[in-house]
Protein backbone atom coordinates (compact mmCIF):
# COMPACT_ATOMS: atom_id res chain seq x y z
CA UNK A 1 0.00 0.00 0.00
CA UNK A 2 1.52 2.90 -1.05
CA UNK A 3 -1.52 5.79 -0.62
CA UNK A 4 -4.18 5.65 2.10
CA UNK A 5 -7.03 8.48 2.59
CA UNK A 6 -8.42 8.87 5.81
CA UNK A 7 -11.65 11.07 7.23
CA UNK A 8 -11.97 13.23 10.52
CA UNK A 9 -14.70 14.79 11.95
CA UNK A 10 -15.65 18.73 13.51
CA UNK A 11 -15.86 18.58 16.99
CA UNK A 12 -17.50 20.46 20.15
CA UNK A 13 -14.94 21.44 22.60
CA UNK A 14 -15.57 22.42 25.97
CA UNK A 15 -19.47 21.56 25.79
CA UNK A 16 -19.94 24.26 28.63
CA UNK A 17 -18.62 23.48 31.76
CA UNK A 18 -15.46 21.44 30.69
CA UNK A 19 -13.03 23.80 29.55
CA UNK A 20 -9.68 22.21 27.67
CA UNK A 21 -11.16 18.65 29.42
CA UNK A 22 -14.38 18.00 27.29
CA UNK A 23 -14.82 17.39 23.69
CA UNK A 24 -17.73 15.07 21.25
CA UNK A 25 -17.64 14.33 17.44
CA UNK A 26 -20.13 15.34 14.90
CA UNK A 27 -21.40 13.11 12.32
CA UNK A 28 -20.29 13.65 8.94
CA UNK A 29 -18.80 17.27 8.35
CA UNK A 30 -15.17 17.16 8.88
CA UNK A 31 -11.71 17.17 6.83
CA UNK A 32 -10.22 14.15 4.50
CA UNK A 33 -6.03 13.77 4.23
CA UNK A 34 -4.22 11.79 1.84
CA UNK A 35 -1.05 10.05 2.77
CA UNK A 36 1.16 8.99 -0.11
CA UNK A 37 4.37 7.09 0.64
CA UNK A 38 7.34 9.08 -1.30
CA UNK A 39 10.87 7.76 -2.00
CA UNK A 40 12.75 10.81 -0.86
CA UNK A 41 12.75 11.42 2.91
CA UNK A 42 10.73 14.44 4.31
CA UNK A 43 7.17 15.38 4.41
CA UNK A 44 5.91 17.57 1.94
CA UNK A 45 1.99 19.15 1.48
CA UNK A 46 1.49 19.06 -2.06
CA UNK A 47 -2.67 20.69 -2.46
CA UNK A 48 -4.80 22.00 0.09
CA UNK A 49 -8.34 22.21 -1.42
CA UNK A 50 -11.50 24.20 0.43
CA UNK A 51 -8.97 26.67 2.56
CA UNK A 52 -9.62 29.63 0.24
CA UNK A 53 -5.92 29.58 -0.38
CA UNK A 54 -5.74 30.55 3.89
CA UNK A 55 -3.98 27.87 5.11
CA UNK A 56 -0.05 26.99 4.77
CA UNK A 57 1.66 24.45 2.36
CA UNK A 58 5.18 24.58 4.55
CA UNK A 59 5.15 21.43 6.77
CA UNK A 60 6.23 23.02 9.91
CA UNK A 61 3.29 25.16 9.81
CA UNK A 62 0.55 22.68 8.52
CA UNK A 63 -1.03 20.79 11.35
CA UNK A 64 -1.66 17.09 9.11
CA UNK A 65 2.33 17.48 8.63
CA UNK A 66 3.15 18.91 12.61
CA UNK A 67 1.18 15.69 13.88
CA UNK A 68 2.50 13.13 11.33
CA UNK A 69 6.31 14.34 12.38
CA UNK A 70 5.38 13.74 15.75
CA UNK A 71 4.30 10.48 14.95
CA UNK A 72 7.69 10.07 12.92
CA UNK A 73 9.95 11.27 16.03
CA UNK A 74 8.29 8.89 18.16
CA UNK A 75 9.00 6.17 16.10
CA UNK A 76 12.44 7.52 15.53
CA UNK A 77 11.98 6.94 11.71
CA UNK A 78 12.12 9.48 9.13
CA UNK A 79 9.82 8.53 5.83
CA UNK A 80 8.89 10.37 2.57
CA UNK A 81 5.03 11.27 2.69
CA UNK A 82 3.29 13.16 0.53
CA UNK A 83 0.22 14.99 1.87
CA UNK A 84 -3.48 16.03 0.54
CA UNK A 85 -6.16 17.68 2.19
CA UNK A 86 -9.42 18.51 1.30
CA UNK A 87 -10.83 21.15 3.97
CA UNK A 88 -14.36 20.45 5.18
CA UNK A 89 -14.10 22.77 7.96
CA UNK A 90 -13.92 26.60 8.58
CA UNK A 91 -11.18 27.63 9.42
CA UNK A 92 -11.29 29.24 12.91
CA UNK A 93 -14.84 28.53 13.32
CA UNK A 94 -14.58 26.54 16.93
CA UNK A 95 -15.31 23.59 15.04
CA UNK A 96 -12.02 22.48 15.66
CA UNK A 97 -10.70 22.68 11.97
CA UNK A 98 -6.53 22.41 13.11
CA UNK A 99 -7.25 19.13 14.89
CA UNK A 100 -9.91 17.14 12.04
CA UNK A 101 -6.79 18.08 9.86
CA UNK A 102 -4.63 16.47 12.40
CA UNK A 103 -6.57 13.83 13.38
CA UNK A 104 -7.02 12.55 9.36
CA UNK A 105 -3.37 12.81 8.64
CA UNK A 106 -2.42 10.59 11.71
CA UNK A 107 -4.73 7.71 11.07
CA UNK A 108 -4.13 7.91 7.23
CA UNK A 109 -0.09 7.85 8.00
CA UNK A 110 -0.48 5.12 10.85
CA UNK A 111 -2.58 2.65 8.33
CA UNK A 112 0.62 3.06 5.81
CA UNK A 113 3.17 1.96 8.45
CA UNK A 114 1.15 -0.72 9.07
CA UNK A 115 -0.66 0.19 12.16
CA UNK A 116 2.26 0.46 14.77
CA UNK A 117 -0.20 2.71 16.63
CA UNK A 118 -3.83 2.40 18.86
CA UNK A 119 -5.71 5.59 18.21
CA UNK A 120 -5.50 6.24 21.64
CA UNK A 121 -1.24 6.78 21.39
CA UNK A 122 -1.98 9.34 18.08
CA UNK A 123 -3.86 11.84 20.47
CA UNK A 124 -0.17 13.06 21.77
CA UNK A 125 0.84 13.67 18.10
CA UNK A 126 -2.27 15.49 17.28
CA UNK A 127 -1.68 18.21 20.22
CA UNK A 128 1.30 19.19 18.97
CA UNK A 129 -0.19 20.39 16.06
CA UNK A 130 -2.54 21.92 18.21
CA UNK A 131 0.52 23.47 19.84
CA UNK A 132 1.68 24.76 16.83
CA UNK A 133 -1.78 26.33 15.55
CA UNK A 134 -2.82 27.78 18.51
CA UNK A 135 -0.13 27.97 20.70
CA UNK A 136 -1.98 25.21 23.86
CA UNK A 137 -1.54 21.70 23.49
CA UNK A 138 -5.01 21.30 24.30
CA UNK A 139 -6.90 17.78 23.63
CA UNK A 140 -10.49 18.11 23.61
CA UNK A 141 -10.43 18.73 19.92
CA UNK A 142 -8.28 15.75 18.97
CA UNK A 143 -8.97 13.23 21.20
CA UNK A 144 -12.84 12.85 20.13
CA UNK A 145 -11.78 13.47 16.34
CA UNK A 146 -9.73 10.67 16.58
CA UNK A 147 -11.89 7.94 19.10
CA UNK A 148 -15.33 9.61 18.45
CA UNK A 149 -18.03 9.98 21.36
CA UNK A 150 -17.95 12.25 24.38
CA UNK A 151 -14.11 12.23 25.42
CA UNK A 152 -13.05 13.35 28.54
CA UNK A 153 -9.70 14.26 29.55
CA UNK A 154 -9.14 13.96 33.58
CA UNK A 155 -5.79 14.34 33.34
CA UNK A 156 -3.04 16.07 31.03
CA UNK A 157 0.31 15.22 32.48
CA UNK A 158 -0.57 11.46 31.94
CA UNK A 159 -3.05 12.19 29.54
CA UNK A 160 -5.75 9.89 31.38
CA UNK A 161 -8.58 10.35 28.70
CA UNK A 162 -12.41 8.36 29.23
CA UNK A 163 -14.39 7.84 26.74
CA UNK A 164 -18.17 8.63 28.07
CA UNK A 165 -21.77 7.24 26.73
CA UNK A 166 -23.62 9.12 24.82
CA UNK A 167 -27.62 9.30 25.89
CA UNK A 168 -29.82 7.83 22.56
CA UNK A 169 -31.73 10.78 21.45
CA UNK A 170 -28.59 13.40 22.09
CA UNK A 171 -28.59 15.95 19.25
CA UNK A 172 -26.77 18.38 18.36
CA UNK A 173 -27.08 21.56 16.50
CA UNK A 174 -24.38 23.94 15.51
CA UNK A 175 -24.91 27.02 14.15
CA UNK A 176 -21.74 28.56 12.91
CA UNK A 177 -22.07 32.10 12.03
CA UNK A 178 -20.08 33.91 8.93
CA UNK A 179 -16.98 35.03 11.16
CA UNK A 180 -13.38 33.91 11.83
CA UNK A 181 -12.31 33.98 15.45
CA UNK A 182 -9.22 32.36 15.81
CA UNK A 183 -8.57 29.81 18.94
CA UNK A 184 -5.33 31.76 19.39
CA UNK A 185 -7.03 35.42 19.79
CA UNK A 186 -10.21 33.98 21.98
CA UNK A 187 -7.75 31.89 24.69
CA UNK A 188 -6.12 35.74 25.12
CA UNK A 189 -9.17 37.26 26.08
CA UNK A 190 -9.88 34.74 29.26
CA UNK A 191 -8.82 35.01 32.86
CA UNK A 192 -6.35 33.54 34.16
CA UNK A 193 -7.33 33.57 38.08
CA UNK A 194 -10.90 31.94 39.35
CA UNK A 195 -12.43 32.44 42.46
CA UNK A 196 -13.01 29.29 44.84
CA UNK A 197 -16.73 30.49 44.28
CA UNK A 198 -16.45 29.88 40.53
CA UNK A 199 -14.30 26.92 41.12
CA UNK A 200 -17.46 25.10 43.12
CA UNK A 201 -19.85 25.99 40.52
CA UNK A 202 -17.82 25.03 37.86
CA UNK A 203 -17.10 21.64 39.47
CA UNK A 204 -20.69 20.85 40.28
CA UNK A 205 -21.89 21.49 36.61
CA UNK A 206 -18.94 19.25 35.35
CA UNK A 207 -19.61 16.39 37.24
CA UNK A 208 -22.85 16.91 36.96
CA UNK A 209 -23.01 16.77 32.45
CA UNK A 210 -21.03 13.40 33.17
CA UNK A 211 -23.36 12.02 35.56
CA UNK A 212 -26.19 12.86 33.36
CA UNK A 213 -24.34 11.33 30.09
CA UNK A 214 -24.18 7.91 32.55
CA UNK A 215 -27.84 8.07 33.63
CA UNK A 216 -28.70 9.68 30.33
CA UNK A 217 -30.61 12.44 32.77
CA UNK A 218 -31.67 14.73 30.41
CA UNK A 219 -32.73 17.41 33.34
CA UNK A 220 -29.43 16.78 34.81
CA UNK A 221 -27.79 17.02 31.61
CA UNK A 222 -29.80 20.51 30.75
CA UNK A 223 -28.94 21.65 34.01
CA UNK A 224 -25.39 21.00 33.95
CA UNK A 225 -24.83 22.87 30.51
CA UNK A 226 -23.26 26.41 32.28
CA UNK A 227 -19.99 28.33 32.04
CA UNK A 228 -18.99 30.41 34.61
CA UNK A 229 -15.22 30.60 33.60
CA UNK A 230 -15.05 30.95 29.34
CA UNK A 231 -17.88 31.74 28.54
CA UNK A 232 -18.17 34.83 29.92
CA UNK A 233 -15.49 36.49 28.33
CA UNK A 234 -16.30 35.08 24.71
CA UNK A 235 -19.87 35.72 24.45
CA UNK A 236 -18.51 39.00 24.26
CA UNK A 237 -17.02 38.23 20.63
CA UNK A 238 -20.53 36.68 19.48
CA UNK A 239 -23.53 39.06 18.30
CA UNK A 240 -26.54 37.41 19.24
CA UNK A 241 -25.37 34.76 21.42
CA UNK A 242 -27.43 35.71 24.46
CA UNK A 243 -30.68 36.31 22.21
CA UNK A 244 -30.09 32.51 20.76
CA UNK A 245 -29.63 31.13 24.00
CA UNK A 246 -33.46 32.51 25.19
CA UNK A 247 -34.97 31.62 21.81
CA UNK A 248 -33.89 27.78 22.24
CA UNK A 249 -34.59 27.46 25.80
CA UNK A 250 -38.21 28.14 25.11
CA UNK A 251 -38.59 25.69 22.22
CA UNK A 252 -37.14 23.40 25.15
CA UNK A 253 -33.73 22.61 23.85
CA UNK A 254 -31.51 21.35 26.91
CA UNK A 255 -28.89 24.15 26.67
CA UNK A 256 -26.75 25.95 24.63
CA UNK A 257 -22.96 27.20 24.63
CA UNK A 258 -20.43 28.16 22.66
CA UNK A 259 -18.04 25.23 20.23
CA UNK A 260 -14.63 25.17 21.80
CA UNK A 261 -13.20 29.08 21.30
CA UNK A 262 -16.06 29.61 18.75
CA UNK A 263 -17.95 31.64 17.15
CA UNK A 264 -20.25 28.53 16.30
CA UNK A 265 -22.57 28.19 19.41
CA UNK A 266 -23.59 24.45 19.98
CA UNK A 267 -27.11 23.46 21.02
CA UNK A 268 -28.05 19.77 22.75
CA UNK A 269 -31.32 18.59 22.72
CA UNK A 270 -33.91 15.68 23.21
CA UNK A 271 -34.70 14.37 19.79
CA UNK A 272 -34.09 15.38 15.91
CA UNK A 273 -37.24 17.43 16.21
CA UNK A 274 -36.51 19.92 18.69
CA UNK A 275 -32.68 20.04 17.32
CA UNK A 276 -34.33 21.14 13.86
CA UNK A 277 -36.41 23.77 15.44
CA UNK A 278 -33.78 24.82 17.34
CA UNK A 279 -31.24 25.51 14.39
CA UNK A 280 -34.59 27.52 12.57
CA UNK A 281 -34.95 29.49 15.61
CA UNK A 282 -30.97 30.33 15.51
CA UNK A 283 -31.02 31.25 12.07
CA UNK A 284 -34.11 33.89 12.68
CA UNK A 285 -31.68 35.14 15.76
CA UNK A 286 -28.77 35.64 12.86
CA UNK A 287 -31.08 37.17 10.13
CA UNK A 288 -32.14 39.53 12.25
CA UNK A 289 -28.52 40.81 13.34
CA UNK A 290 -27.83 41.01 9.64
CA UNK A 291 -25.67 38.05 9.75
CA UNK A 292 -25.32 34.98 7.55
CA UNK A 293 -24.83 31.53 9.07
CA UNK A 294 -24.91 27.75 8.53
CA UNK A 295 -26.92 25.89 10.64
CA UNK A 296 -25.75 21.49 10.67
CA UNK A 297 -28.02 18.68 13.15
CA UNK A 298 -26.11 15.66 13.97
CA UNK A 299 -26.47 12.75 16.24
CA UNK A 300 -22.90 12.36 18.67
CA UNK A 301 -20.21 10.53 16.13
CA UNK A 302 -19.00 7.78 18.48
CA UNK A 303 -16.56 6.52 15.36
CA UNK A 304 -14.15 9.02 15.41
CA UNK A 305 -11.59 9.43 12.59
CA UNK A 306 -11.35 6.52 10.09
CA UNK A 307 -9.49 5.28 6.95
CA UNK A 308 -11.74 5.32 3.81
CA UNK A 309 -11.77 2.40 1.37
CA UNK A 310 -10.81 3.73 -2.34
N1 LIG B 1 -4.45 21.88 8.22
C1 LIG B 1 -4.98 22.89 8.91
N2 LIG B 1 -6.31 22.99 9.07
C2 LIG B 1 -6.84 24.01 9.80
N3 LIG B 1 -6.14 24.98 10.38
C3 LIG B 1 -4.80 24.90 10.25
C4 LIG B 1 -4.21 23.87 9.51
N4 LIG B 1 -2.90 24.05 9.55
C5 LIG B 1 -2.70 25.17 10.25
N5 LIG B 1 -3.84 25.69 10.68
C6 LIG B 1 -4.01 26.93 11.45
O1 LIG B 1 -4.86 26.73 12.58
C7 LIG B 1 -5.70 27.85 12.79
C8 LIG B 1 -7.15 27.39 12.78
O2 LIG B 1 -7.35 26.69 13.86
P1 LIG B 1 -8.27 27.19 15.01
O3 LIG B 1 -8.16 28.66 15.23
O4 LIG B 1 -7.93 26.27 16.13
O5 LIG B 1 -9.69 26.92 14.39
P2 LIG B 1 -10.88 26.12 14.93
O6 LIG B 1 -11.51 27.00 15.97
O7 LIG B 1 -11.79 25.96 13.77
O8 LIG B 1 -10.35 24.85 15.46
C9 LIG B 1 -5.50 28.80 11.66
O9 LIG B 1 -4.72 29.87 12.11
C10 LIG B 1 -4.74 28.00 10.63
O10 LIG B 1 -3.81 28.76 9.92
N1 LIG C 1 -10.56 24.16 24.80
C1 LIG C 1 -10.21 24.97 23.66
C2 LIG C 1 -11.02 24.52 22.47
C3 LIG C 1 -10.78 25.28 21.20
O1 LIG C 1 -11.62 24.75 20.20
P1 LIG C 1 -11.60 25.30 18.70
O2 LIG C 1 -12.53 24.43 17.95
O3 LIG C 1 -12.07 26.72 18.76
O4 LIG C 1 -10.20 25.19 18.20
C4 LIG C 1 -10.51 26.43 23.98
O5 LIG C 1 -11.57 26.69 24.52
O6 LIG C 1 -9.65 27.29 23.71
Amino acid sequence: MKKVTAFAPATVANVSCGFDILGFAIDDLGDKVTVELKEAVGLTVARIEGDGGKLPLEADKNTCTVAIQAMLDALGTQKGMEISLEKGLPLGSGMGSSAASAAAALVAANELLGKPFEKNDLVPFAMEAERMACGAAHADNVAPSILGGFVLIRDYDHLDMVKLPVPKGLYCTLVHPHLELKTADSRSVLRQQISLKEATVQSGNIAGLIAGLYQSDYGLISRSLKDVIAEPSRALLIPGFYELREAVMDLGALGSGISGSGPTIFILSQGRNTAIQAGEASKAVFEKIGLGVDIYVSEVNDRGAYVQTP
